[in-house]
């Protein structure tokens, strides 16, 4: 768009500068055609005036006079130059001056002025034919003066004029450039030398306005051009005008062409005019289409990429909110059926989702609690339910460091069933196995009571670890479950001692230090109950420390 105003703005440039040499080029040719015209009509003049005086019987005449002051030389003359002015209209009046520049005949009557020629123009009358512009008549009118030499031979013999009337220049003055504003004036030097109009001033307003001499004008314009004579400056009316100008040689004039320079380069500003106007409209036009396009293409555009932007950021609510009946109503269209569809996949995918975590919650409960299970299988016995051997071992060492800490006493029961052997050999396996239920459930009982931890330490034996005990106390713990187990009743119908099932106990206690090792309080215990089976069994023995 910038360039587009450029280009046209230089364009503008260039073709005011080109018709701005064109009015002036134009000008300068119209100066040049009125001179031509002028100098024409001088031509004309002289050529004329030469054609009488070189008439034989003038000359003859003249001569007659001049010598013999015979008057009918002197009739004969005034014959001749009165058929002379009839024959060409513009010409006012014919003289014959003597050489001394003294009026011998006047065709027309003359005023005063023209009775006797000064000596100047007498001079350059006799050296050769001469054009100037003088005033004659009370009236002061202004006329054409063509003169020139009557010779003899080689013998002057008297100075023959011819005035005409400036009116075939006035016809001249008026335009032939087609400005309206168009004048000529023709000037001339006076007699200081100064340039003064000799033709009427178009638009004077009254009559005592100083004629405008190109002198002053020169003064103060400066010359625009030495080829075409241009001028520009204020004329005698102080309005701005553009001027060219054409030196005549004979007679010395100035031939000055001017129009006003609002005349002039009106085409100019009319061109500048339409063209500013034709800028306007362009840029009007464009600013409508850029709107039109804005709001058609690029605003749609723009929402399509914000509606996009969103859905791909996640938030599937945007919509488009204006459709056209076009291509982008379309896009618009299938942008919205696209989230539409969106919105049905992504509550579909957080549906399944929704259930895949509920079913992998489930799974995850599962698992826990089959590790749990399996926790509690690794560290329990499954037939009678109780802690293993493993988490006896476990159990102790925690609780052996921890008496340490504290350095109270640990004590440990070994309990092993009477002939337990028998019972599986007589009534089987798993009457055996039922037994062994049944002591572990009496021992768990038992134990939980008090806050004691039992396991089942091999085949029928189980250990007891009685916390912060001396042997004292454990023996007491140990008695409370010989009495539970004698009240449980458990039949045993092979048994040397009774008819229910007894049990052996050893019992063994210390206070832990790091010099000695859990194993010690296990094999102490271990020892105790061998004596116990050794010295009959259904017994409780003890073995301390210092008893190794
Ligand atoms: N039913 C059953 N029997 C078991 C289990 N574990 C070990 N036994 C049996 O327990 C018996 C242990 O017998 P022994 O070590 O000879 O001891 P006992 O017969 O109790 O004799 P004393 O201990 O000397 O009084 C063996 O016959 C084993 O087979 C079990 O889990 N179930």
């Amino acid at each position: 768009m910038i360039s587009m105003l450029s280009a046209a703005g230089a364009f503008l440039f260039v073709s005011q500068r080109y018709m701005e040499t064109s009015i002036e080029s134009h000008l300068a040719s119209v100066a040049r055609l009125h001179a031509q015209r002028i100098d024409e009509f001088m031509n004309f003049l002289t050529s004329e005036l030469r054609l009488i005086s070189s008439r034989t019987p003038l000359r003859k005449a003249v001569t007659d006079y001049v010598d013999r002051r015979d008057n009918a030389a002197l009739d004969q003359i005034n014959s001749i130059l009165s058929d002379a002015k009839r024959s060409v209209s513009s010409f006012e009046n014919l003289l014959l001056y003597g050489i001394d520049g003294k009026l011998i005949t006047s065709i027309s009557a003359l005023s005063l002025e023209s009775q006797q020629l000064d000596s100047g123009m007498r001079d350059k009358l006799l050296s050769n034919y001469q054009v100037t512009s003088t005033i004659i008549g009370a009236e002061g009118r202004r006329v054409i003066q063509v003169g020139g030499p009557m010779m003899d031979g080689n013998r002057a013999i008297g100075i023959l004029v011819v005035l005409t009337s400036m009116e075939p220049l006035r016809a001249a003055s008026s335009g032939s450039g087609g400005w309206v504003s168009e004048e000529l004036i023709i000037t001339e030097a006076d007699a200081k030398g100064h340039d003064k109009a000799i033709t009427p001033l178009r638009f004077a307003m009254a009559e005592d306005v100083p004629p405008l001499t190109l002198t002053q004008i020169k003064e103060q314009d400066k010359i625009k051009s030495d080829e075409r004579n241009l001028l520009s400056g204020k004329d005698y009316r102080g309005v701005a005008v553009l001027a060219s100008t054409q030196m005549l040689k004979n007679p010395a004039w100035t031939i000055m062409v001017k129009i006003d320079q609002d005349d002039a380069f009106r085409p100019i500003r009319d061109q500048r005019d339409l063209w500013l106007a034709m800028m306007l409209l362009v840029l009007v036009l464009v600013a409508i289409i850029g709107v039109w396009l804005s709001s058609y293409f690029t605003m749609p555009i723009l929402g399509l990429a914000e509606v996009a932007v969103m859905i791909a950021s996640g938030d599937f609510k945007r919509r488009m909110q204006h459709f056209s009946r076009d291509e982008l109503g379309m896009l618009s269209y299938s942008v919205n059926r696209m989230a539409d569809k969106l919105v049905d996949v992504s509550a579909e995918l957080e549906t399944q989702l929704r259930l895949q975590h509920e079913r992998a919650d489930r799974l995850n409960d599962q698992l826990i609690h089959a590790n749990n299970e399996l926790h509690w299988l690794s560290r329990t016995d499954s037939l009678t339910k109780l802690f293993n051997r493993r988490t006896l071992e476990e159990t102790l060492e925690n609780e052996w460091l921890r008496a340490i800490r504290t350095g109270h006493s640990l004590a440990a029961i070994m309990l092993d069933l009477d002939f337990f052997k028998s019972i599986n050999d007589i009534s089987g396996h798993a009457s055996g196995d039922e037994c062994l239920r049944r002591v572990g459930s009496v021992l768990k009982e038992t134990v939980q009571r008090s806050g004691d931890f039992v396991a089942r330490y091999g085949g029928e034996e189980f250990v007891i670890l009685v916390i912060d005990a001396n042997i004292e106390h454990a023996c007491t713990f140990a008695e409370r479950i010989r009495t539970r187990l004698a009240e449980e009743a458990i039949p045993h119908p092979s048994s040397d001692l009774a008819p229910v099932v007894t049990a052996s106990m050893g019992i063994t206690a210390m206070i832990p230090s790091n010099d000695r090792s859990p194993q010690e309080l296990l094999d102490l215990a271990d020892r105790a109950l061998y004596l116990a089976k050794a010295r009959g069994r259904n017994r409780i023995e003890t073995v301390g420390p210092d008893q190794t």
